[in-house]
């Protein structure tokens, strides 16, 4: 199947019958109709509508490379700058969907198996059959519209061996044995976000360092169907306050539910392994694939539509409450333009300083997309913060949409306007910054944002190391001083 409409994507999902497990009860029957995955689930059925939409599709598909059918676009290898644009303004379609509230929208994991597939040369050095695994694997993805989730760290308890220097630690996960039909592979892995409503799972963790590295338990990299029966995915709470877009404008359509993914002793068929034992491949098939910059495309585009949202949010929030003469209050606006304002330029710049890396594939500039990457955590915590000051005790007193059925509704309305919007919707909009900025919704948000990519020494490693203007500012300043 090419690229795929909604209905076949929740047929599928429906069909797939993963062994997950909510508030100690398994979760059976149709995923789409429970109610912790039916809104989000709603939300990507209409996103994958679009792919085959007469009006849409032009922007949302291209021609197979191998059968000239219509594919999803954010699948393809960008080797011109002109397929970079074709790639933003197709992802940013689908970020406007959502608003941003997605992390993991199908586009995320569909261009980190892209770019993951662009560096398959590295395999070819040692291992070729692993490198033509990963490329048949990309292409069955992309042939299928596989909706994929993706896994590489470890709950803490497996980080231990690391942390602690042991050698081994029984908690972290490994290939526990190799036979004539695959590899087989113990452990967890946390925070498998859509884990639980995805055809497939990628695992490709950061490797502890081993005595072998050339033949480490712990350096492996596989795909696997989620519903294989010695997976199990456990989901934390589900934060959808319930299914009244009216009272819970975001979680009734955009709570991606996160879990904790067990295997145990996992059969992963030779054909759906990519790294086994070498840890310098692991770490190399990581870097050479650029896997970082890749996704910040499609991040960056989910950012934009993120940061457009709040904006406008603010705003309307201003007006229901006259708040807009204010300075502090032009101020707090002014920050949140100037963001947005920050992220388009970058999103600009990356695309415009693109250049074709070894493989023929074109690469967005590092320098403004890694730039962006360690800004956004910065700064959305800061404009969750100016709603919560501008909402103040409008954020709580948030009545429910059934009291408008009842005789409440009388005093509702008269004491709960705002400016140009009747009570009742006045409430939706203090419903929408409640959920944003104190819900359970709006915090995991806020934790998301800010830790999604890896931590933040993390993240700010990744750019500083890679900065190759630092040399020659130095270089600048020490002739100004020394040698003028
Ligand atoms: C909502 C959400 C969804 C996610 N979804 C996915 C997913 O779908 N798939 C997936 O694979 N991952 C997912 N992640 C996990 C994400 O990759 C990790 O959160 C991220 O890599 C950081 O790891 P950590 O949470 O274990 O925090 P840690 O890295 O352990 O950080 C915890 C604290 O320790 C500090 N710290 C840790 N190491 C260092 C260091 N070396 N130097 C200085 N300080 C340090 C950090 O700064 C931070 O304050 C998700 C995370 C969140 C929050």
């Amino acid at each position: 199947m090419p690229a795929k409409n909604g209905s076949q994507y929740i047929e599928r999902i429906n069909n797939n019958l993963p062994n997950v497990w909510l508030a100690g009860e398994q979760v059976k029957g149709a995923i789409s109709e429970h109610k912790a995955f039916k809104g989000l689930m709603a939300t990507q059925s209409n996103m994958y509508d679009m792919q085959l939409d007469d009006k849409w599709k032009a922007k949302m598909t291209y021609a197979s490379p191998l059968t000239g059918d219509p594919v999803g676009l954010s699948f393809m290898q960008p080797r011109m700058k002109k397929d970079l644009a074709a790639r933003r303004e197709m992802m940013q379609a689908w970020a406007y969907t959502h608003h941003g509230f997605l992390g993991r929208a199908p586009d995320y994991m569909n261009t980190t198996l892209m770019a993951y597939s662009t560096a398959a040369g590295v395999l070819e050095e040692k291992t070729p059959q692993y490198a033509s695994n990963l490329r048949r694997y990309y292409e069955y993805c992309r042939e299928n519209d596989i909706t994929l989730s993706h896994v590489y760290i470890q709950p803490k308890a497996g980080r231990l061996a690391s942390l602690l220097g042991f050698l081994e630690h029984p908690a972290a996960a490994r290939v526990t044995d190799k036979n004539k039909d695959g590899i087989i592979v113990r452990g967890a892995f946390l925070l498998d976000t859509q884990g639980a409503s995805s055809d497939e799972i990628l695992v490709y963790p950061v490797p502890h360092s081993s005595p072998d590295a050339d033949d480490s338990p712990y350096a492996f990299a596989f795909a696997v169907p989620s519903n294989l029966p010695s997976i199990r995915f456990i989901c934390r709470e589900s934060f959808v306050g319930g299914e009244s877009a009216y009272n819970y404008p975001l979680s009734s359509r955009f709570e991606e539910m996160d879990t904790l993914v067990i295997f145990e002793d996992v059969l992963v068929p030779w054909d759906r392994v990519f790294v086994c034992g070498d840890e310098e491949m692991a770490c190399r098939l990581f870097d050479e694939s650029s896997f970082h910059i890749h996704s910040c495309t499609q991040i960056m585009c989910k950012n934009i539509a993120k940061t457009e949202f709040l904006l406008g949010t603010i705003e309307t929030m201003i007006d229901a409450a006259g708040l807009g003469s204010y300075g502090h209050v032009i101020d707090k606006v002014t920050e949140v333009i100037i963001a947005l304002e920050t992220l388009k330029a970058l999103q600009l710049a990356a695309e415009k300083g693109a250049s074709a890396n070894r493989w023929g594939i074109m690469l967005p500039n590092r320098n403004p997309i890694l730039a962006t990457s360690a800004y956004f955590p910065t700064i959305y915590p800061r404009m969750i913060e100016i709603i919560q000051l501008l909402g103040a005790s409008g954020l709580i007193m948030v009545p429910d949409e059934k009291d408008f059925e009842t005789d409440i509704s009388g005093p509702l309305n008269l004491y709960m306007k705002g400016i140009g919007l009747s009570a009742k919707e006045n409430i939706q909009l203090s419903r929408l910054a409640w959920e944003l900025s104190i819900s359970a919704f709006g915090g995991r948000q806020t934790v998301y944002e800010r830790f999604f990519f890896g931590n933040p020494t993390s993240v700010n490693n990744r750019l500083y190391h890679g900065y190759k203007g630092r040399e020659t500012l130095k270089q600048r300043v020490q002739d100004f001083l020394f040698h003028s």
